[in-house]
């Protein structure tokens, strides 16, 4: 199987579900992108797509000659299983086919000449994750968590795996780590302090960021784009600066 991705390929992980991997995923394609890298983010989570809601994109990928062409969106390349349903249709596979789908997003779209490759993966550890492994070896893998003990716990068997199958991890985000009330330097750690650190130094690795708990907009719903909070804006750039150091320097080691 030829696999038609170039560029750093970079899984976004979690192993417990609602900690903000999918959110993390899009703000850390865009922020590299505002850096002038070409990205490509693939929203793997087949049965909870949630990528084409938190951008609110609307429009479907075209094809050209049997292949997908993907979705444009900001200055990033997009493909979600959410282009390719009608509404909000459920996605009622079993484990084979999902592995098909997969390689349908390899191998049938034409992703051009991409800097990194942001795979937005389902929590877990389960077909999709071993999937991957078999399919990318080279990928590299963040391990998204909250401060909270319990996510911790989970997110460290996600990373046990990745170094199982030789995945190398990249480092550990903490998401949701504390809240900063509006015109306040206060930091409240409402979920529990320290946990992307333990984790970091239980995998060997570094905390690569620590991102705050959004502030609600006037309708209630948090603004959890980097395009919405200026404050979320300046950790994810950081952490964009940061990874692309790392991999460059990763690069001219190896
Ligand atoms: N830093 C943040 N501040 C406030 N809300 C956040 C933050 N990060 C994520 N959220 C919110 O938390 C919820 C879960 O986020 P998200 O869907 O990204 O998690 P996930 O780990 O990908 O979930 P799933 O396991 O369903 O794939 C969403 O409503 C999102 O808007």
């Amino acid at each position: 199987m030829i696999i038609l991705l170039s560029g750093n390929v970079i899984a976004i992980t979690s192993g417990k579900g609602g900690v903000g991997k999918s959110t993390v995923a899009v703000n850390l394609a865009l922020s590299l992108a505002n850096l002038g890298k070409k990205v490509a983010l693939i929203d793997l989570d087949i049965y909870g797509y949630s990528v084409p809601k938190i951008l609110n994109i609307d429009s479907k990928p075209k094809t050209m000659n049997n292949k997908i062409i993907p979705v444009g969106h900001e200055n990033i390349t997009v493909m979600s299983m959410g282009f390719l349903l009608k509404g909000n249709d459920p996605v009622v596979w079993r484990g084979p086919m999902l592995g098909k789908m997969i390689d349908h997003f390899f191998d049938d779209v034409i992703w051009g000449k991409q800097d990194y490759v942001i795979l937005d993966l389902p929590p877990g550890t389960g077909d999709v994750a071993l999937d991957l492994h078999h399919k990318l070896p080279k990928c590299q893998e963040i391990i998204v968590t909250t401060p909270h003990p319990n996510a911790v716990h989970v997110a460290e068997r996600a990373g046990m795996m990745a170094k199982q199958t030789n995945h190398t991890i990249i480092g550990v985000i903490e998401n949701m780590s504390y809240f900063t009330p509006p015109h306040s330097n206060e930091k409240y750690h409402l979920f529990g302090k320290g946990g992307g650190s333990t984790l970091a130094s239980n995998l060997d690795t570094e905390l690569l960021a620590s991102i705050p708990l959004a502030n609600p907009q006037a309708d209630g719903e948090p603004s959890v784009l980097i395009t919405q909070d200026p404050t979320l804006a300046d950790e994810y750039r950081a952490l964009a600066e940061r990874l692309i150091e790392k991999l460059t320097l990763e690069e001219v080691m190896n």
